[in-house]
């Protein structure tokens, strides 16, 4: 049992060792898993990072705000995300999107991304493939379930 144990350790560390080296898109279990998010303030950001640890993302969405709006709104200005264009999601097996809420619904950053991805819709390019949902929003009941 405890060598059993210690084997299981052995080939989770060796993962992330994989994970580590191979940046954004990286092979697990023989899949490629895409993690991609926006973020504003950061937080979702953090959220991204503690999910990549343990298994995916990820590249950044374009931020469509002007500079002088993210002033106004005292957001950090720049993000050193690698940037993901809808021709990437084609390479990935699996999906991670990090959402952030805006007046109850995701952000217009992410929904401009999932606008651009509608070549991709038409040749039914990423049909069956999982993706997984992960979200910050600042209360409780503001429309998480809209959002996704
Ligand atoms: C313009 C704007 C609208 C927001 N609307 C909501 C909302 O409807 N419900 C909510 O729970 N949080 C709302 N939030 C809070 C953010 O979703 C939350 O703080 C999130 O963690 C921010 O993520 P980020 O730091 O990665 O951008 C809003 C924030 C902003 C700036």
């Amino acid at each position: 049992m405890a060598g059993n144990k210690a084997k299981k350790n052995q080939n989770f560390s060796q993962i992330l060792e994989k994970i580590e080296a191979e940046g954004h898109f990286f092979q697990w279990q023989q899949k490629f898993i895409s993690g991609m998010y926006y973020s504003m303030y950061k937080h979702v950001e953090k959220l991204a990072q503690e999910i990549r640890k343990g298994a995916a993302p990820g590249d950044g969405v374009l931020e469509t705000l002007q500079e002088d709006v993210l002033s106004k709104m005292s957001s950090p200005l720049k993000s050193d995300a690698h940037l993901i264009t809808p021709n990437d999601l084609d390479e990935a097996d699996e999906f991670v999107f990090c959402l952030s809420k805006r007046f109850g619904m995701m952000a217009a950053q992410f929904k401009a991304f999932l606008d651009e991805t509608g070549g991709l819709w038409r040749t039914q390019q990423l049909a069956g493939k999982p993706a997984r949902i992960f979200y910050s929003t600042e209360s409780q009941g503001g429309g998480q379930e809209a959002m996704v």
